[in-house]
C-alpha cells in the first residue's frame, strides 16, 4: 500500500527559476538563468539548498552537488502560454492556461480609462507598461496635487493603481479596484489580475508599503485546492495565495510583511494541528529585487531564506511533506524588467523520506505538484500532473 502524508507545506519562493526553458526565446528570454546568474555576478552561498541536491539539479557555481542529496529534487517545465505569477500558481495546482492572458503594451484602451475615471471620480495619470517603483517617482507628485491616481502595467495581463496612502485612503483605494476590477472582467478587456499599489513619503523617496492587495480572476475550473476544501480538509494560504487564487479554495488566508514573514507564519502553521495544505509564497525575491534587476539584493535574499531552512525542516514533523518550487524566473541580470521565461527547482523533503534523496528528473508540467498533492489526500487528481509519490524513497 502506498504510503500517504497526513500534511503537505508547499513554500513558493517566488520567480526563483533555475535556467531557461526550451521555448525561452518565444517569450523574448535568451539565455535566462536567475539563480546561476546571481551566482555568477555576486557569488551564492547556499549550503542548504546545496546539501538538499540544488546543483545536482543544476549546477550553481559556488555551490557543490551532494554526494548524497537530503531531499528528492529535481526540476520543472511550464506548459502554460504565459510566464505570469497567476499561470505559474495555477498550473501548479493543475490548471494549464493554453490562450495567454491579454497584455497592455500600448496602456489601456481610451475608452476603459475614461469609464473608470468616471465611475471613480478621480483621473488617470500614466496609463502605460512601467516599473512600480519607477512611474511613482515619475508621477508621484503630479498625483500628490492633482488627486489622480496612477495606472500601469506590464508584459503580465496586470491593471495596477498607485496612490499616496495620504492622498486617495487605503479604504477607498481598495474601492477603486473593485471597480477596475469589474470593468476589466468584460471579455474585451480581460485583464487577470487588479492590484492596488499604495505608497507613502515624498516626492524622491516614495515607498511601497505593505498594503498591496491583489484582486485577481477566478480560476476557471476548480483546483486541487478547491478539492481539499470540498474534501473537509484545510487549505490554508499565506501570503499572496488567496489572491492569486481569487480565494477559491482557500479555508484560511494570512498576509505577510516580508519574506522573513512568511517563512515565520508558515512555522507557526506547522505547529498548529492543520490537516491538509499549507502553501506560501515568498514574494520579496520577485518584486523588492527581480523587477528592480537588483542581483545583490536578490542574492542575499536567497541567502536569508537558505539559512532559515534548517528551522524549517525542523519543525516539518513525520507525518509532513515539504515542497518547495518557484512559478516562473525573473533574471535580475536579464534586460527589461519583466519575468523569464525558465525552468523551477522542485524539493520534495519529509523526516520519513530515506536519507538519500533520489532524482525526480525534469518534470514536463508544475501540475505535478499539484497532481501529488490530490494522489496524497485521495481527491479527484487535476486534468494535468503526475503524481510523484510512487517515485518516493521512504525510510
Ligand atoms: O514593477 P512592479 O510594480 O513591482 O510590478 C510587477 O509586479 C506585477 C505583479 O506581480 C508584475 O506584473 C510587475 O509589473
Ligand atoms: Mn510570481
Ligand atoms: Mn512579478
Amino acid at each position: 500500500m502506498l504510503k500517504r502524508f497526513e500534511r503537505v507545506a508547499l513554500i513558493v519562493l517566488d520567480s526563483v527559476g533555475i535556467g531557461a526553458l526550451p521555448d525561452a526565446e518565444k517569450f523574448g528570454d535568451h539565455k535566462v538563468h536567475t539563480m546561476g546568474h546571481i551566482a555568477e555576478v555576486r557569488g551564492l552561498s547556499l549550503p542548504h539548498l546545496a546539501e538538499m541536491g540544488l546543483s545536482n539539479i543544476e549546477p550553481i557555481p559556488g555551490n557543490p552537488p551532494a554526494d548524497a542529496p537530503k531531499a528528492h529534487y529535481g526540476k520543472m517545465a511550464e506548459v502554460s502560454a504565459g510566464k505570469d505569477t497567476t499561470t505559474g500558481h495555477w498550473e501548479l495546482m493543475g490548471i494549464q492556461t493554453s490562450k495567454p492572458f491579454k497584455t497592455y503594451p500600448d496602456g489601456f484602451p481610451e475608452e476603459l480609462i475614461r469609464a473608470f475615471e468616471e465611475r471613480i471620480g478621480r483621473g488617470v495619470l500614466g496609463n502605460k507598461p512601467a516599473s512600480g517603483t519607477a512611474i511613482i517617482e515619475e508621477l508621484g507628485a503630479e498625483h500628490m496635487e492633482t488627486g489622480s491616481v496612477i495606472v500601469y502595467t506590464s508584459a503580465d495581463s496586470v491593471f495596477q493603481i498607485a496612490a499616496h496612502e495620504e492622498v486617495v485612503p487605503l479604504d477607498e483605494l481598495y474601492r477603486i479596484c473593485e471597480t477596475a476590477r469589474e470593468l476589466t472582467l468584460d471579455d474585451r478587456y480581460a485583464v487577470v489580475r487588479v492590484i492596488a499599489r499604495p505608497f507613502i513619503g515624498e516626492p524622491g523617496s516614495f515607498k511601497r508599503t505593505a498594503n498591496r492587495r491583489d484582486y485577481s480572476v477566478e480560476p476557471p475550473e476548480p483546483t486541487v485546492m478547491s478539492r481539499l476544501k470540498d474534501a473537509g480538509l484545510d487549505s490554508i494560504g499565506i501570503g499572496k495565495i488567496s489572491d492569486i487564487y481569487a480565494g477559491v479554495g482557500i479555508t484560511r488566508s494570512m498576509k505577510t510583511e516580508s519574506n522573513m514573514d512568511g517563512v515565520d507564519q508558515l512555522l507557526q502553521v506547522l505547529k498548529e494541528p492543520y490537516r491538509g495544505l499549507a502553501f506560501v509564497n515568498l514574494v520579496d525575491f520577485d518584486s523588492k529585487y527581480g523587477h528592480r534587476r537588483d542581483p545583490e539584493g536578490y542574492g542575499q535574499a536567497l541567502e536569508d531564506f537558505d539559512q532559515r531552512l534548517p528551522e524549517i525542516l525542523e519543525t516539518v514533523g513525520e507525518k509532513d511533506l515539504l515542497i518547495i518550487t518557484a512559478d516562473h524566473g525573473n533574471d535580475p541580470t536579464y534586460k527589461g524588467t519583466d519575468h523569464t521565461r525558465e525552468y523551477v527547482p522542485l524539493f520534495l523533503w519529509s523526516p520519513s523520506l530515506s536519507e538519500e534523496g533520489v532524482s525526480l528528473g525534469i518534470r514536463e508540467t508544475f501540475s505535478d505538484v499539484g497532481a501529488t498533492v490530490a494522489d496524497n489526500f485521495g481527491v479527484t487528481a487535476p486534468q494535468y500532473g503526475t503524481s510523484l509519490l510512487p517515485e518516493l524513497k521512504w525510510k
